[in-house]
């Protein structure tokens, strides 16, 4: 086996290129035998077995700096820079994360997870080791779904300037999560079918130089002669008058061509960009069939590719997605807008039965969310569903073209809370502080499936943004009959007794259920109310609780700081209300990947932990009343 020859970085610099391709059929296996067990982000990997070896042979590290975009990709660059164990626990807690972590290898130059961040950190790189004067390749490697998004171009049109080398390599699949849209997918649709070249762009490039520039219709000759040979000859013409050096399209399962095209990149004094040509799912016959099924997969039978678990209750975004689809029915105002998502937030049914009225607009969540706005501002009520970290890149647009305006604008926030085995990068824990300080915004949360759909009716009939949170995963089906009309601003109290009471917001209701029992089994009385509003607050709830309560708990999967405890805690100190408030939430840190029952008993937001935390501070509260 080569592989077992692969123990650390640079490794790969002593096989001979004969053995390269046998090496990419090891990792290949390697990584479908693994993930097949673990679960992670297959397809892309399989695709770029060939890129990265390449890679790995022409630079040298950790002195060369590799960026992935997104990350997701980076698990050849693991396995040839050590880290072929750490495949066992991979995305476990406590395990190697599926992305790139600085903290993991000095191999990695840098964080990902969200996209299209390479190229402006690439840059950043280049800056930085001209300014110290020192030596070092920078490579950022962008997919071509992770180039619909805006800061790519911001970052390309900044590199532009660049004097120095700084090489860009577009891995092009032809594939974002689901099929790649608009109309840079389209351009590199054309770029493909011309043929690889490197000496030759340069003659034509000097050639174009040659032409005369004198007089107007000499200019518009000029630029004739090159739209008329551009597709031909000088492909990626784009990049090229941007300043950009373009080589390609490259084949990218050819390691020789690939190591040639890096020598050649390695040259360019300028901003370089290569044009790599990949398929994803290589190698792995289900994977290449439907590359969008194992871009994120759980363990599977390598046989079939069957799953092995299979979902047997909804999970929050199946309740979304039909009721969604039956809002659409009925109401021709309602359009829907995903970014790049359509199958993680649902909305794929959505775009089968109401195609006009489904947005999908790549990756770009800042413009999805002022595109809603500008829908909702022409007629429309728009509902984009987005991931709740992935929203995080829309914040200014939040404010600045839908809070401002007051423009009715729905949010599904799917992925909030904790999500599990991506980690950090993508938990949805900041959305109730970010989204809680935006004036005029309207955020709720539902207890269960049943509440989701409610809330989903309430919010496309109301008159201002609306973002209703839920999580990722089973929907909880208990406490159906609880199903009074979502009143503006009303909580819901479902047990009213006196002493403590809980207030639990949204997904958190299932623990905060299971925590109520558990103090009423050691012997206290114990309220528990669903926020369903986390703004506005419910102000007359909470001076009602204190007539009758010494404890108020709040329960949410929200880091701690700017979410709903605080806005509780906030409420009680301003009103001089005579109640203590214990906050239960989120540490106000990053938190990292594994199965999310585990992350919470972490952050002692379990049942268990949580009945401790209340019956010990309740014991002292009652202990304090009795010294006074
Ligand atoms: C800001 C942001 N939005 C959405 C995602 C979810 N996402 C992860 S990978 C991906 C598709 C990326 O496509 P591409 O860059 O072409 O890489 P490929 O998977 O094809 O290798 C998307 C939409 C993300 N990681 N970050
Ligand atoms: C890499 C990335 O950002 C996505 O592929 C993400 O992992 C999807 O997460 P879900 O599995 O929750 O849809
Ligand atoms: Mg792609």
């Amino acid at each position: 086996m080569l592989l077992e020859r692969i123990e650390k970085e640079n490794d790969i610099k002593e096989l001979n290129m004969e053995e390269l391709d046998q090496l990419a059929g090891e990792i290949r296996e390697f990584l479908i035998q693994k993930i097949s067990l673990t679960g992670g982000h297959l397809a892309s990997n399989l695709g770029v077995v060939e890129l990265t070896i390449a890679m790995h042979r022409v630079f040298t590290l950790p002195k060369d700096k590799m960026i992935w975009d997104v990350g997701h990709q980076s698990y050849t660059h693991k396995i040839l820079t050590g880290r072929r164990a750490g495949f066992d626990a991979l995305r476990k807690y406590g395990g190697m994360s599926g992305f790139p972590k600085r903290k993991e290898s000095p191999c990695d130059a840098f964080d990902t997870g969200h996209s299209s961040t390479s190229i402006s950190a690439g840059l950043g790189y280049v800056e930085a080791r001209d300014l110290k004067g020192e030596d070092y390749s920078v490579i950022s490697v962008i997919g071509d779904g992770a180039m619909t998004g805006g800061m790519a171009y911001e970052a390309l049109n900044n590199a532009a300037h660049l004097k120095t080398n700084f090489i860009i390599v577009l891995n092009d699949n032809y594939m974002s999560i689901s099929e790649n849209v608009g109309g840079m997918s389209n351009y590199l649709a054309q770029l493909r079918t011309a043929d690889f070249y490197t000496g030759l762009k340069k003659g034509v490039t000097n050639a174009l130089h040659k032409i005369p520039t004198v007089g107007d219709h000499m200019i518009e000759q000029i630029r004739r002669t090159k739209s008329s040979i551009k597709q031909l000859v000088v492909p990626g013409m784009l990049f090229e008058d941007m300043g950009i050096t373009y080589l390609g399209p490259i084949p990218g399962h050819d390691i020789g061509m690939l190591c040639r095209a890096f020598r050649e990149a390695k040259k360019v004094e300028g901003p370089v960009l290569l044009h790599v040509l990949t398929q994803k799912g290589k190698g792995y016959a289900p994977a290449e069939k439907d590359p969008s099924r194992f871009h994120g997969t759980g363990p599977f039978d390598i046989s079939t590719g069957e799953p092995l678990q299979k979902a047997s209750k909804d999970t929050y975004t199946d309740i979304f997605s039909k009721v969604i689809c039956d809002i659409g029915k009925h109401d021709p105002n309602v359009a829907v807008i995903t970014a790049a998502m359509a199958d993680g937030t649902g909305l794929s049914a959505f775009a089968r039965y109401f195609p006009k009225r489904f947005f999908d607009v790549g990756i770009a969540e800042g413009h999805g969310v002022t595109f809603a706005a500008g829908l909702a501002a022409g007629g429309m009520h728009p509902v984009f569903a987005v991931y709740s970290s992935f929203l995080q890149r829309g914040y200014d647009q939040l404010i600045h073209d839908v809070g401002l305006q007051n423009l009715p604008v729905v949010l599904a926030v799917d992925r909030a809370g904790l999500v599990g085995s991506d980690g950090e990068t993508h938990q949805g824990i900041f959305d109730l502080s970010y989204l809680g300080g935006i004036p005029n915004m309207t955020v709720i949360s539902p207890k269960n499936r049943w509440e989701l759909a409610d809330m989903l009716r309430f919010a496309v009939q109301f008159d201002g943004p609306v973002a209703i949170r839920y999580p990722r995963g089973t929907a909880y089906d208990g406490y159906e009959k609880y199903r009074a009309p979502i009143c503006y601003g009303k909580s819901e109290v479902i047990y009213e007794e006196e002493g403590i009471a809980l207030i639990s917001v949204g997904h958190m209701f299932e623990e905060a259920e299971k925590t109520r029992r558990a103090i009423k089994k050691i012997g206290y009385n114990c309220s528990l109310i669903n926020a369903r509003f986390v703004k506005p607050l419910d102000g007359e709830m909470i001076d009602e609780l204190s007539k009758t309560h010494r404890l108020i708990v709040t329960i949410e999967e929200n880091i701690l700081c700017g979410g709903f405890g605080e806005r509780v805690s906030d409420y009680v100190l301003k009103n001089h209300i005579p109640v203590q408030v214990l906050s239960l939430a989120l540490p106000d840190d990053y938190i990292e990947h594994g199965s999310v029952d585990l992350l919470r008993r972490e952050v002692l937001l379990d049942a268990d932990s949580m009945t401790k935390r209340i019956v010990t501070e309740y014991v002292q509260l009652q202990q304090e009343e009795e010294r006074k």
